[in-house]
Formats: structure tokens, C-alpha cells, sequence
């Protein structure tokens, strides 16, 4: 029989019992030893409570099963393997994010993963099972199998986040009527004239918020910017005109135009918010458990309990086939295009001639705001999303998105039908210390056969609360320069809304329509 030293004893538990005590419990023992000998042991065990009454003994040497153990000490048990499970998970990621910083070769990936995450999402999982939606809750997983199931897609989500930053997201429950409907909602509304959609035209009052024409969004880059080559309607979390944050004018607290006369679109984006916010929570969930947080972490007054979230419905227009200028700058910056990124993929050969770079001619004609057809055939320019998890809900059937990997290749993220691309923000980089990556993503022009009628792709961006203080977690190591400066989110999404459009252009716009 092994014992414990009483110097490795001090720990919650030495009130309990003495190691002599422990004898019986040959299993309590050997997790004993685990626990203490933990390098994280005494974080990890800090607030395991204490056992209420005292543990009667065995008959000595008596192998007692597990399930056996007083429901104190098999309580604690659970709660303990539980937190150490949490800490070495955040160990394991931040080791591995060690090793993929000198040998980036992790996030050198061909292709996104996809991952079913119905065992998080309640209404998939409770289907069939009509009046128990509550009993597959994920942090609630009431049996064995269902946690199992919970961790196995945790720990899929937190090693996407970590190696590629973009995932599918498969088995989200999400009707078909709600996900194909805000897009076929959308395309009815882009279809109508451009002076119907300007009376909905973003203005410096709105916000962000509101219709956004061809060429309105720029993307920045070192050399300036460029035109992004969609129109856009933003909507946000929405506010009433009486709201104390609206009446006291705080920054971006203002109501969502209404986009009167359009009754299908707005109850189709209301229903597509709703199911994007449960099952970006859900995500969120598996997320904070895979990479060893408390379940509830991003459900919190601190983090994101009351996202500050935004959803764009976008219709990017295709390439135009007989674009003489286009091909020339295409034709001009292949070679510069090469020298620094490749394309990988089924995209690639199609998109030979769509993938580079904006030029400088280019960024300074948009600055002067001359001809916009010249702008280069990416629909939206390489950037990262700002908050924390982004779920697209993309065209079936048209190729445009694409993912750049740690070598500076394109990947192509192909539409799977049903499935969401999920990929994750500025935010939850900046919380995991660069753990988890915001990868930099684009957006080609989708060709004409395949989007006749251009692409509609109606993205929802689960953010953080307004107020929330985002900084790198305790459980992801020493904080890295980069990441240094906390971050209050609204400010953060107000800056980077500003520098999404080229001010006077905004102005002028407002002031046309
Ligand atoms: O349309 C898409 O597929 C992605 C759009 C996007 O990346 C964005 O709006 O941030
Ligand atoms: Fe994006």
C-alpha cells in the first residue's frame, strides 16, 4: 500500500482524513497522489470545497469501487479531475501554440475542418425527443455519454480554433426555413431599385448601421485601401428610441433603421439572429470547455451575456466576363500576386486571374473616387473579424470565400450545404493570448456561372458585450507584448466601423440619398 507524505498532504483535503485513512481507498489514493503531485494543483484546486462530514473508515484494506466512495469525496473527485481536466487543457493548447510558433507547420492546413456540434446544441440534439429540449443542455449533459460527447466536440472546436482559426459548423439544429429564408429574404430586397434601398442608407447618425451601396465599405491595408465590391445592409443589436443608453447618446446605441415596406426581410433577419445567437452560444460553449474555461465563461456580465452582436446581409455582384480593365489588372499583378501568396484548392484555377492584389493605381483612383467598375475582383478585401465568433451563412453552390494559411496560401472554404462557416475574432485571440488565431480571410468575386445573380452570404458576428474588458486569460501563460493593452470592446468596434469607409464618400452618400 502506498502512502502520502504529510507534507503533501497540505492540501484542501488534509482536514479530512489522515493518510492512514485513506488505506481503504485504494482508488481515492492513487487520485490522491495524481492530485498533489499536479503542477497546477493547488490554482486548480483552490476552490473545491471542503468536506462536510468526516469520512467513516473501511474495513482496512477493503478495495472499494468508485461508485462506493462516500458521495463527499466522490463529489470532490469529479470537481477536482474536472478542474485539473481544464487546467492541462489550457496547458496542452498553450504548449502546442509554443511549438506551432517555432514550426508554424500546425497552421499550415489545406483545408477547414468540419465539426458536428449537435451534442452542444440543444434543439438538434433534442429532436425526436419532443418537451426535453432542456435535458440535453451541454453544460448540463446529465450521463456520462452525453459529457463525453460534449468534451469530444470541445476539444475538436478548441483545436480548430488553435491550428486553423475557420471551422464548418455541422448539426446545429438551425431549420432550413430560417437559414435558406433570410437569404432568399435578402436577394428579394437586393433586387429592388437602388432608390428604395438608399432610404435606408447608412448615414454618420446611424451608426453603422443601414444600407451600404457597391464600393461604400473599404478594406485598409499598408498601401491605403480598396473598395470592397458588395452592397450590404448592417444591422446590429437594436435599441428602442427611448432606451436610457440611446437617450444618453453612448457611442453606437441607437435603433436599426427600419426597413419599412419589407416586412419578410426584417421577420427573416430577426429569425436568423435568433437561432445565430443560441447556436453562437453553444459554439462559444464547446469552445470555452475545450480550451479548459469554466463551460459558462462567455456567458457572463464580464464577457458576452448580452452580445453587442452585428449581422450583415451582403450580395456580392460576379465577376464581370468581358471586363477588359479587369483582365489587364488581373494580367499586371499575377506576378506580384505570386510572389507572395499562392492559391490552393478547386478555387484556384478558376480564380487565376481574380486573386490579386489591389495596386496602387487602383487605391489611388478609389481615393480620388474615380471610376468604381476598376475596382480589382475581390469582393472584400483580407481582414480579420473583430469580436469573437463570426457563423456565415453562405450562397449554396457559389465558391468565393477563402482562408489564408501560416504559409500565405489561400484555402478555399467551399459552401457545404447546411453548414455554417464559423471562424473566430479579433476577441478571442486577444483572451487566449494568441492561442486561438483570428485567421485573415477574403472574399473573390464569385464568377458568373456560378452567381448569375451574385452571391448573397448573410454573416452574423457574435461579439462581446458593449462594456466588456477583453485581455488575455490567467491560463494561457505570460502575456505577450502583442496582446499587452486590455481592450473595451465598444471602443474597439467603433474604430474599426470608422475605418471601414472612407468618411466623405460616407458623407456624400448620406447626403444623396
Ligand atoms: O461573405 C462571406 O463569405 C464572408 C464575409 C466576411 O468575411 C465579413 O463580412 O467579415
Ligand atoms: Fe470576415
Amino acid at each position: 500500500m502506498r502512502t502520502i507524505a504529510r507534507a503533501q498532504l497540505a492540501t484542501p483535503y488534509a482536514n479530512l482524513l489522515s493518510p492512514d485513512d485513506w488505506a481503504p481507498f485504494p482508488d481515492a489514493l492513487r487520485w490522491l497522489e495524481r492530485v498533489v503531485n499536479h503542477p497546477t494543483w493547488i490554482a486548480a484546486l483552490g476552490k473545491v470545497p471542503k468536506c462536510a462530514t468526516p469520512l467513516t473508515r473501511a474495513a482496512p484494506g477493503a478495495d472499494v469501487p468508485v461508485a462506493a466512495w462516500p458521495p463527499e469525496l466522490a463529489e470532490m473527485r469529479r470537481e477536482t479531475d474536472e478542474r485539473l481536466r481544464r487546467a492541462s487543457e489550457a496547458a496542452r493548447l498553450a504548449a502546442a501554440k509554443d511549438a506551432a510558433c517555432e514550426d508554424s507547420t500546425k497552421r499550415f492546413f489545406s483545408a477547414i475542418p468540419v465539426i458536428d456540434v449537435s451534442s452542444l446544441c440543444r434543439r438538434a440534439a433534442a429532436e425526436g425527443s419532443e418537451g426535453s429540449e432542456e435535458a440535453s443542455c451541454a453544460s448540463c449533459a446529465s450521463n456520462a455519454s452525453d459529457r463525453a460527447a460534449v468534451l469530444k466536440t470541445s476539444r475538436e472546436l478548441a483545436d480548430a480554433c488553435r491550428d486553423v482559426g475557420f471551422f464548418y459548423a455541422v448539426g446545429h439544429g438551425v431549420d432550413a426555413t430560417v437559414y435558406d429564408g433570410v437569404r432568399d429574404a435578402a436577394r428579394e430586397w437586393f433586387d429592388r431599385p437602388l432608390e428604395h434601398k438608399s432610404r435606408h442608407a447608412i448615414t454618420p447618425e446611424s451608426a453603422g448601421r443601414g444600407y451600404q451601396p457597391l464600393g461604400a465599405n473599404v478594406t485598409r491595408h499598408e498601401r491605403g485601401f480598396a473598395r470592397d465590391w458588395h452592397e450590404a445592409v448592417d444591422v446590429y443589436k437594436d435599441f428602442e428610441e427611448n432606451d436610457p443608453d440611446v437617450l444618453a447618446k453612448k457611442p453606437l446605441h441607437v435603433p436599426n433603421p427600419r426597413l419599412t415596406d419589407a416586412a419578410a426581410f426584417e421577420g427573416a433577419l430577426r429569425a436568423w439572429r435568433d437561432e445565430a445567437l443560441r447556436v453562437g452560444a453553444e459554439i462559444l460553449r464547446g469552445i470555452a470547455i475545450g480550451l479548459g474555461l469554466d463551460d459558462d465563461f462567455f456567458a457572463r456580465e464580464t464577457t458576452a451575456s448580452d452580445p453587442f452582436f452585428v449581422m450583415r446581409a451582403i450580395r456580392y455582384p460576379p465577376l464581370p466576363t468581358t471586363t477588359a480593365a479587369a483582365e489587364d489588372r488581373a494580367d499586371d499583378d499575377d506576378a506580384a500576386a505570386a510572389e507572395t501568396t499562392t492559391t490552393t484548392g478547386a478555387n484556384a484555377h478558376a480564380h487565376a486571374h481574380a486573386i490579386a492584389a489591389p495596386s496602387e493605381t487602383d487605391v489611388v483612383a478609389a481615393k480620388r473616387g474615380d471610376d468604381l467598375s476598376k475596382a480589382v475582383p475581390i469582393s472584400c478585401g483580407e481582414h480579420c473579424d473583430y469580436g469573437l465568433l463570426t457563423l456565415v451563412n453562405q450562397d449554396p453552390g457559389v465558391r468565393a470565400l477563402q482562408v489564408k494559411n501560416a504559409r500565405g496560401e489561400w484555402v478555399d472554404a467551399p459552401p457545404i450545404e447546411g453548414a455554417f462557416v464559423c471562424n473566430i475574432g479579433d476577441m478571442l485571440e486577444l483572451y487566449t493570448n494568441g492561442v486561438c488565431r483570428s485567421t485573415t480571410h477574403r472574399v473573390l468575386m464569385p464568377s458568373a456561372e456560378e452567381a448569375a445573380d451574385g452571391r448573397i452570404s448573410v454573416p452574423f458576428f457574435f461579439e462581446p458585450n458593449f462594456d466588456a474588458i477583453v485581455s488575455p486569460l490567467a491560463a494561457f501563460g505570460d502575456v505577450h507584448e502583442k496582446y499587452a493593452t486590455p481592450v473595451k470592446y465598444g471602443e474597439h468596434l467603433r474604430r474599426k466601423i470608422e475605418a471601414n469607409f472612407e468618411t466623405d464618400r460616407v458623407t456624400m452618400r448620406a447626403r444623396e440619398s
